[in-house]
């Protein structure tokens, strides 16, 4: 378990993590989202002992990183897949590893089958494309076969197929009861990897929630619907919405070409138009999606109102 208590982290004048505490429990893949500048790094980095908290501390198991005994065979780590050494070949990046963390040398090779790098294991690192990198970091990362695992931005620049090879070890990893702490700005990629969320915003608490509920909770599905005469229906459909919902739910807003109403069903959106005839182009339910409650919660939240369970 991973168990931050009042986290801060300040750079001068600058506030990066204020009063964080949250904990991150095995069995679960757990996102860890926010705006850029929002502190995530800062805290990935103290998680790992990278760098000291101002105040509040971080804990891996009851243990300040920097005084766990076998530090790689607790927690493994992909940070910056890029910052290794280019000259040498991926086995002997591994096997230094290995070595200098009392790891023998036999479960480099299993690292290597399970992040499918087997076969270029002596090419050198240099070389590698952004994917490769991403592998061979999580080979190291899988390298002491850790209880917790952290991962920063680890889809960013991958093709469909190595985001579906992450996500599918990252939900792997925490089927088999490990714990997953993964950064990510791909709010549809989190929607499909993590259960839980961990939200934060200028270095505070956000939400600290279960994916579905976030979603469920901050956003609401609408009907998208466009037509040749669109000022038309909207005010049929601002007739119609205005008797329902009286807690404010519904509503007819305009965005570019097309309407989004909430508070009606498709089905109901399709009647009115036909009963009034006007032609319909599109008519689509949109379903609420963690990249509309993201976007919401970030943007509405000077105040940070937090939403946790
Ligand atoms: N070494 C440093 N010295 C000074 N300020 C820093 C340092 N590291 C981070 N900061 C500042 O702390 C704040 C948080 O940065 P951090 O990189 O942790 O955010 P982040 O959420 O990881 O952002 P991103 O999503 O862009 O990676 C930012 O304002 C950043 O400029």
């Amino acid at each position: 378990m991973i168990d931050a208590r009042r986290l801060t982290k300040r750079y001068g004048s600058t506030v990066a993590v204020d009063g964080l505490s949250f904990e991150v429990r095995g069995g679960h893949v757990t996102g860890f989202l926010g705006p850029n500048g929002a502190g995530k790094s800062t805290t990935m980095r103290m998680m790992l002992g990278l760098d000291h908290p101002t105040e509040g501390s971080v804990l891996i198991d009851g243990t300040p990183y920097g005084r766990l005994k076998h530090p790689l065979r607790k927690v493994g780590a992909l940070l910056d897949a890029k910052a290794v050494h280019g000259g040498r070949t991926a086995r002997d990046h591994l096997l230094c590893l290995a070595q200098s963390n009392g790891i023998p040398s036999s479960r480099v090779n299993e690292v290597l089958a399970l992040t499918g790098l087997t076969e270029v294991a002596r090419r050198r690192v240099g070389g590698f494309s952004l994917g490769m990198s991403q592998r061979l970091g999580i080979a190291a990362a899988l390298l002491g076969d850790p209880e917790i695992l952290l991962f920063d931005e680890p889809v960013n620049g991958l093709d469909p197929e190595g985001i579906l090879w992450i996500r599918t070890l990252m939900r792997n990893l925490a089927a088999e009861g490990r714990t997953v702490f993964v950064s990510s700005h791909l709010m549809s990629e989190m929607a499909q990897t993590a259960d839980h969320l961990i939200v934060i915003g200028r270095g505070r608490l956000i939400a600290d929630t279960g994916t579905r509920e976030f979603i469920s909770r901050s956003s609401q599905g609408y009907v998208r619907v466009r037509s040749p005469r669109l000022p038309d229906l909207a005010r049929l459909l601002d007739g119609a919405v205005s008797g329902r919902a009286g807690d404010g739910t519904a509503a007819v807003t305009l965005h570019g070409d097309h309407l989004r109403v909430t508070g009606m069903t498709a089905a109901a959106v399709g009647e009115a138009a036909a009963g009034a005839g006007l032609a319909l182009h599109e008519l689509a339910e949109v379903a609420p999606s963690l990249e509309a409650a993201y976007m919401e919660l970030t943007q509405s939240s000077t105040e940070y109102a937090g939403v946790t369970s």
